[in-house]
């Protein structure tokens, strides 16, 4: 078995990761493979920055997820020394809080944040209002809108990058998308992308740019890989500001849909001047032949990573590949080896099993429970996002913004006999008050006056609680749990009512409504990481691929990893998105230290997808990554068990029979 890996020195670092942690140029990109220790090195060279005399919060990390923010800060944060937390969050929270505490700075003072879900209800009034686009749906509308922006192209461009096939009336698209965009200025929206949006425009003004980097000594940037043109527009400007410290894999970028563009941290170099590219290359998580594996997998792409991993810890088991018949013998086999572990007496915490999708977990998922193994699912529903909670959030939405259209909307239409009209003409009132001056309790007495009292009584205890977040959360669950109990009577609700409480326990340390929405819309929590409670703390984790990032476990199953999933059949015919299926499968390749265990159901015919309309149609053949696997790198089991041979029909029945096709044509 492989042995322990070696350090040199006693601060557990190598030279190269030792090099990368005390680098004395202004602006840093570590480049590295998986496993390579960037996570490790990020911490050491905060650790370093603050020996070094710089004080806590003039440090700031940003991470693509809150979970790596929160790991961040408890391994920078001394147990020993009550220093004050380093501050590790997310882009978008970042840009948000930065808005929020310079208002004369940035503007958008009493804005509200929407996420998608909002921005497809504000799409879907604008296109109901007679803006119909053929050949676009408004969430496919919302979808092509952001990447143009992430990207910072022109919707034309975007358009024939997401649509090259799509027909479309771009003058009639573009009044849709200016309508859209007149509606959120008219309701005070901010959404997600505008949020980046307005301080990459304000940074633009070099006073502005002057100001906000000078409140840091360093700014490191976690996933370096995942940053997308927006975000550069936000680094450029402070780069002659602050310190730049960037960490990244261009063999782990998965969010290219998102806007990402992998190879753009090629160029750090030249992009960022001054700057130091430095790398890692000893992998410490992985055996040689998990690392084998994956560096055959990289060398299969015609994008060339420049990547080959070693491995310190040494040699280890090779890599199984099972194959199944069923994605239930596939789910069965994975809880048997969870369950054989236990029994030798490996903790459930061992294991990781990798899903593609949330809806590829679910046979896995219900495996697990009818075995009473206790696990978390990373992905999934976000908290914030899930029905019930944005009922109750609605209520709160309307306090802290009386102009939120879509909250209004949502919370007056949970009113029993209210539909769309009452709702609506609810609301107009509720602006046409406030225009007359009044306060926001007034309007609401005017022209909530015809509906039941509850509500209005409901609106003004929650407007009371405002400063103390959780109350307010409670009072607004309260309020409405007799609506929720009845609307999700067959739906689940003790679960609901449950998440309701975590909800409540969230709210608990945020300074204003306001503050609380935004940061959990802005960085995700996700439903199934707050209710699950496992046992003991000793779990399984259940991941989408798309949160395993910085994951590891001692045996990882990638499951599913059939023809038409890796790569997915909607990506192929896109050399982009089949390269980044490529790094999606690396990314999960790359998670075991000790047993790595691909799974899959075995197709029964080729993959061939229809790929496009028009002249550029046709048959994309097969394209599955391990369709040429060397049987050297794996070791394979084939689980499909053989089919008894069907007996013959009994004589009487062999005849061939003929059978009446004709239609009942009734009365005609
Ligand atoms: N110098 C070292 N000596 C021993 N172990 C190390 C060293 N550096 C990193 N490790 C260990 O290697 C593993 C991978 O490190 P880390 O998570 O920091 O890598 P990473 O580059 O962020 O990985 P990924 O990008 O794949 O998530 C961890 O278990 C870490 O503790």
């Amino acid at each position: 078995m492989a042995g322990a890996g070696t350090s040199e020195g006693g601060d557990g670092l190598n030279q190269a990761q030792r090099a990368a942690v005390e680098t004395g140029a202004s602006h840093n990109l570590v480049l590295a493979g998986a496993g390579t220790g960037k996570t490790t090195t990020i911490v050491a060279r905060i650790r370093h920055l603050i020996k070094g005399g710089a004080a806590p919060d003039r440090i700031l990390a940003l991470t693509f997820t809150r979970r790596a923010a929160a790991e961040i800060r408890s391994r920078v944060q001394d147990p020993a020394r009550a220093s004050s937390p380093v501050p590790a969050m997310t882009f978008h929270a970042w840009a948000m809080r930065e808005v929020r505490t310079s208002p004369d700075v940035f503007g958008y003072d009493g804005w509200s944040v929407i996420d998608a879900d909002d921005q497809l209800q504000v799409m879907r009034g604008v296109l109901g209002r007679g803006k119909r686009v053929e050949g676009l749906k408004a969430a496919q509308i919302i979808g092509v809108l952001s990447f143009a922006r992430n990207t910072r192209r022109t919707l034309a461009d975007a358009i024939a990058a997401k649509h090259p096939d799509a027909e479309i009336d771009a003058k009639v698209l573009g009044e849709a998308v200016r309508a859209y965009e007149a509606r959120k200025r008219e309701r005070r929206y901010l959404d997600y992308d505008d949020v980046l949006a307005v301080c990459a425009a304000r940074l633009k003004d070099p006073a502005v740019a002057a100001w906000v980097g000078g409140h840091y000594d360093e700014i490191l940037i976690d996933e370096m890989q995942d940053t997308n043109p927006l975000q550069w527009a936000i680094i450029d400007p402070l780069v002659t500001h602050t310190r730049f410290y960037c960490v990244g894999d261009d063999a782990q970028s998965i969010y290219g849909f998102r806007g990402a563009d992998f190879a753009s941290i090629h160029s750090f170099g030249e992009r960022v001047p001054g700057a130091r590219v430095l790398r890692l290359e000893d992998n410490y998580r992985s055996t040689q032949e998990i690392l084998d594996l994956s560096n055959w997998l990289l060398e299969q792409s015609p994008l060339h990573y420049g990547k080959h991993l070693r491995a310190v810890r040494g040699s280890g088991a090779k890599p199984e590949l099972h194959s199944f018949e069923t994605p239930q013998d596939e789910a069965g086999w994975i809880t048997g080896e969870l369950l054989r572990a236990r029994d030798d007496g490996l903790p459930w915490s061992t294991h990781l099993i990798l899903v593609r999708t949330n809806y590829s977990g679910r046979a896995i998922e219900a495996r697990l429970v009818e075995n009473d193994i206790p696990y978390v699912f990373f992905g999934g529903t976000k908290l914030l996002e899930s029905r019930h909670v944005r009922d109750v959030l609605s209520a709160l939405r309307v306090i802290a913004n009386p102009d939120d259209e879509v909250a209004w909307m949502r919370l007056l239409t949970l009113v029993p006999r209210v539909g769309d009209v009452t709702a609506a003409r609810a609301f107009d009132a509720v602006l046409a008050a406030r225009a007359d001056g009044a306060s926001a309790r007034d309007a609401r007495a005017g022209a909530l006056a015809a509906l039941p009292g509850w509500l209005r009584a409901g609106l003004d205890a929650i407007e009371e609680a405002a400063g103390q977040v959780d109350d307010a959360v409670g009072r607004a669950a309260a309020m409405l749990q007799p609506v929720l109990a009845h609307k999700y009577r067959n739906e689940n609700w003790d679960a609901r009512a449950r998440d309701l409480a975590h909800v409540e326990r969230l709210a608990a340390t945020r300074g204003s409504i306001t503050e609380f929405i935004e940061e959990f819309l802005l960085s995700p929590v996700f439903a199934s990481e707050l209710t699950a409670e496992p046992k003991d703390g000793d779990h399984v984790i259940v991941s989408t691929v798309h949160s395993a990032k910085g994951l590891e476990r001692d045996w990882a199953f990638c499951a599913g990893v059939s023809a038409g999933a890796y790569p997915s059949a909607r990506s192929l015919g896109d050399v982009n998105e089949l390269e980044e299926e490529r790094r999606v499968l690396y990314v999960a390749l790359t998670r075991a230290r000790d047993r790595l265990a691909v799974t899959r159901t075995v197709a029964h015919t080729p993959v061939r997808a229809w790929v496009g309309t028009g002249a550029s149609a046709g048959f994309v053949e097969d394209a599955y990554f391990l369709g040429t696997l060397p049987e050297l790198l794996v070791r394979e089991t084939v689980h499909v068990p053989g089919r008894a041979p069907r007996p013959a029909p009994p004589p009487g029945l062999a005849v061939p029979a003929e059978v009446d096709l004709s239609v009942d044509l009734g009365e005609l």
